[in-house]
């Protein structure tokens, strides 16, 4: 009896020792891997649990869109960057990571997946930060607060659980030093960036449906004032006009204006309209935001285009009389107004277009919803924004369009002169000075060419093209581009004298 109880202690114990060692093996084993990081990962939460009975946590929740889901919040971006850095530095026993390209080309920047819970110390109180969303839900905002949009994304949340005793310090000194914190962090990767509303699928980096109505890729022009070709005084009164912008938020203010500026570069094609919106953005270190407007649908959604954007930032809208029929809706309120209807046109904040403007399965902004998108109500949001609009055709805009005001500064982009010139010469041949400069000089003042083909025939086309060859081939060019300017001068005399409608010549 006594035997047969030490050996049946004696195998239990064999049995125990075995487990203990089979459990030992494979908590080593398993290290790094999941279960350790289970069960701490569990246990810290129950700790929190834990210590919630004997003191009760509070919460505060960060919603990541506020203001009626039109704009994403600023203390959303700022906790989530604030977040990316602590679980970057840690990793925070977080066990699913998000990663996004980094600044550096190797490096990645991590940052808690959803549901993910991380602990994070501040003078001595422990606090907690929950990432989690909610499924969409079909909420009744109205098109005009995007429900459309909202109904089908997920709502993304942080949620910082603390006890009660550290309520002054958490929401008095915690939550402020995490946003100047966040705002530092976000300042650090800046990296910037070419928004386009064409946008993909509407998922976003993380496989979300993405709320955003932009997309965008990193800006890397390599364009700057240095290397764009054109009249310098002309070029040092933009850049003088762009740095009193920048530095113009309190002159803004004291005058009572939104702190924006409208630039209109006007200009034949390949003059260097679009090389100088990259200058701008470059100079000033401003992300672009480039609307296509034949994708925008309603005016509804061109003001949300804007209020997505960012401070610090262009806007751009290239060949804007291409883009839409904006002088279309104009005439009709003319027309409409001398029938002595009532017609509030662009007065009428985010109006849409009534049905006989709109195209058949076309965009359906009109000039109204352009006009309010410049200088309505909503364009004071945020600051620090330049409007820019392109065009070939400058008398083709409403007038109402291009008032200064509107489109402050009107830049116009001309043809290549002899200054323009010798710059690209420097820039794409390294020659300042040269026997056939002059023949240049002369020949520019009479032929139309753009820097787009001054540059085109100054690019050495095999191993044996060098200055001399580019430059002659440069000449040759010139020649016949003033041919064609003397043949089509003679052509008009000829049409005027035969008594010819003269509109008819110009393309
Ligand atoms: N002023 C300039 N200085 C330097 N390069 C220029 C200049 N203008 C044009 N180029 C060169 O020509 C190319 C075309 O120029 P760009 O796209 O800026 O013309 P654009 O005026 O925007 O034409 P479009 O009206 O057709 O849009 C650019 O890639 C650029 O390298
Ligand atoms: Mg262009």
């Amino acid at each position: 009896m006594e035997a047969s109880g030490w050996s049946t202690s004696l195998s239990s114990g064999i049995v125990l020792s075995l487990v203990a060692v089979v459990w030992t093996m494979l908590w080593n084993n398993l290290q790094g891997l999941q279960l350790q990081q289970f069960v701490s990962r569990h246990l810290s939460r129950h700790a929190r649990r834990l210590a919630a009975i004997v003191d009760p946590y509070l919460t505060v929740t960060i919603a990541e869109y506020d203001g009626g889901r039109m704009k994403r919040s600023d203390a959303y971006k700022e906790v989530q960057a604030y977040l990316q850095r602590a679980t970057c530095a840690t990793g925070g026993g977080v066990r699913h990571l998000k990663a996004e390209t980094a600044k550096d080309v190797d490096a990645l920047v991590l940052s808690m997946g959803d549901n993910e819970e991380v602990a994070d110390a501040f003078r001595g109180a422990t606090v907690w930060w929950l990432a989690y969303s909610t499924p969409p839900r079909e909420d009744n905002a109205p098109s005009y607060w995007g429900g459309g949009r909202a109904a089908r994304a997920d709502r993304r949340f942080y949620r910082l659980f603390f006890l009660e005793r550290h309520r002054d310090l958490v929401l008095g000194e915690y939550l402020p030093h995490v946003r100047r914190e966040g705002r530092a962090v976000m300042v650090k990767n800046r990296q910037r960036k070419l928004f386009t509303n064409l946008s993909g699928d509407g998922y976003d980096a993380d496989g979300m449906w993405s709320e955003s109505v932009w997309s965008h890729v990193v800006f890397e022009h390599p364009k700057t004032f240095a290397t764009l070709a054109m009249d310098p005084a002309k070029k040092k009164e933009v850049i003088d006009d762009l740095d009193a912008f920048r530095k113009g938020k309190d002159y803004y203010a004291r005058v009572g204006k939104a702190w924006k500026r409208g630039y209109l570069l006007y200009g034949p094609p390949g003059t260097g309209k679009s090389t100088m919106i990259a200058a701008m953005a470059n100079h000033l270190d401003y992300d672009v935001y480039d609307i296509e407007l034949t994708s925008v649908r309603t005016n509804t959604d061109l003001r949300k285009l804007f209020i997505e954007t960012t401070s610090k930032s262009i806007i751009v809208i290239e060949d804007i009389d291409c883009s839409l029929d904006l002088t279309r809706a104009r005439k009709k309120k003319k027309k409409a107004n001398d029938d002595g209807q009532k017609n509030d046109g662009d007065k009428k904040d985010g109006a849409e277009p009534p049905d006989e403007e709109k195209d058949a399965g076309g965009s359906k902004v009109t000039l109204s919803g352009v006009l309010n998108f410049i200088d309505g109500l909503w364009s004071a949001c945020g600051g620090e924004r330049i409007i820019v609009f392109t065009t070939n055709h400058v008398e083709k805009l409403d007038p109402a369009l291009i008032r200064r005001g509107r489109m402050d500064k009107h830049i116009e982009m001309s043809y290549c002169c002899f200054e323009a010139f010798k710059l690209l010469a420097k820039v794409y041949l390294d020659v300042e000075s040269h026997h056939l400069f002059d023949a240049v000089e002369s020949l520019l003042r009479e032929a139309n060419m753009t820097p787009a083909d001054v540059a085109e025939n100054l690019t050495p086309k095999s191993v044996d093209d060098d200055a001399d060859s580019c430059l002659a081939e440069l000449v040759k060019e010139l020649e016949k581009a003033k041919k064609k300017v003397l043949a089509k001068k003679e052509g008009k005399g000829k049409d005027v004298a035969d008594g010819a409608d003269d509109d008819d010549d110009d393309e």
